[in-house]
């Protein structure tokens, strides 16, 4: 593994409450991570501390192997903020403004263009004052500041907020092109949830500063229909579906977490019968951390799951990829993002 970040009892704390605490958390090159979570459960917090802006309380942070980083590495590291802030000047003045004051001008006007056309924009944009773009624009403009950098490391904290949905295609496009072109490794975070689902290679969940990996977690994402009771039912491809129990509140665009412990696969037919027992069919098996369990993927319907299962049931079920399972969820320690 390609280990580029990794992090050791990070607890940060504000008027003495904390907002982040994770326990071991590290962060492979050249991979887009998604952070997924609500309001307040402490991803920028966290994207504060990957870029080195802020010092956690209490806890350890290694970049490439080193807990101290200095100017050159902090370089590599680009930021696109929550609310970014263009320069009252021309989009070409904002696009520069990285380079110019790193001293690399050379080639400039043709930099600029690549970035421009990187996000989606004409080379006549680069004319424009700040004034004269749209939101979706000038959020574009913002990305193309950063990604002219040709960062390492680039933290987008909510890209996608407030531009429509051709912006928020291109903003993807310009992303999926700096991981390949530059080998940026890439953290963002998204409130639009199906966007970053479908950009991520890896997936984190945070809920109230706790942080839940994808091979511990399962999220299930919308869209939700509602049943008569007005809780939330996923219905899969197949016409499966999974009732939530009390989930009236929910909104239809929430995730759900499950927790791969709360997942149970069987080769029982008979366990189709009870409520929240599914059809579902194995895609591969393989050793967990701990050597007693085994790491099962499964789908459902197209929808992948994860769950561990002991070796001892491994050999007495006899499960291989392609075998068809009845799955149960357990829905009592269920959490919604
Ligand atoms: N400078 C600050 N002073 C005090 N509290 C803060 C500060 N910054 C963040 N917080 C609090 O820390 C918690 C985590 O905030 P953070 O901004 O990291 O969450 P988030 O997941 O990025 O939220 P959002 O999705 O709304 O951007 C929140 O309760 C927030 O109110």
């Amino acid at each position: 593994m390609n280990i580029l970040y990794e992090l050791k009892n990070i607890k940060h704390y504000f008027d003495g409450k904390k907002v982040l605490d994770v326990e071991h958390l590290t962060l492979e090159k050249n991979q887009i991570v998604g952070f997924f979570g609500p309001n307040g459960s402490g991803k920028s917090t966290l994207f504060s501390i990957l870029a080195f802006i802020c010092k956690p309380i209490e806890g350890e942070i290694f970049l490439e192997n080193l807990n101290k980083i200095d100017l050159q590495m902090k370089k590599d590291i680009v930021v696109l903020p929550q609310n970014p802030y263009l320069l009252k000047r021309t989009v070409f003045d904002n696009i520069a403004y990285g380079l110019k004051i790193r001293g690399e001008v050379e080639n400039i006007d043709k930099k600029v263009e690549e970035a421009l056309s990187m996000v989606g924009l004409e080379t006549s944009f680069s004319k424009r004052k700040w004034s004269q773009l749209s939101g979706g624009e000038a959020q574009r403009v913002a990305l193309a500041a950063r990604l002219i950098l040709k960062p390492k490391i680039l933290i987008l904290d909510e890209p996608t907020s407030g531009v429509d949905t051709n912006s928020a295609q291109l903003i993807k496009e310009a992303i999926l092109h700096a991981k390949q072109k530059y080998n940026t490794t890439i953290f963002i975070s998204s409130h639009d949830y199906n966007w970053l689902n479908h950009i991520s290679d890896k997936k984190i969940a945070l809920f109230q500063g706790h942080l839940f990996e994808n091979k511990n977690i399962n999220l299930l994402f919308s869209p939700w229909q509602k049943d008569d009771n007005g809780c939330l039912v996923k219905v899969f491809m197949d016409n499966q579906r999974l009732l939530i129990p009390n989930s009236q509140s929910k909104k239809r665009d929430s995730i759900l977490m499950i927790n791969s412990s709360d997942i149970n696969i069987s080769k029982d037919s008979f366990l189709l019968g009870n409520q929240n027992s599914l059809l579902g069919s194995i895609i591969s098996i393989f050793q967990d951390e701990k050597e007693e369990y085994l790491q099962v993927e499964f789908s459902i319907s197209g929808v992948i799951f994860n769950c561990s299962i002991s070796k001892a049931k491994f050999e007495s079920q006899k499960l291989f990829p392609g075998d068809k399972i009845v799955v149960s969820f357990d829905l009592n320690n269920i959490k919604w993002l």
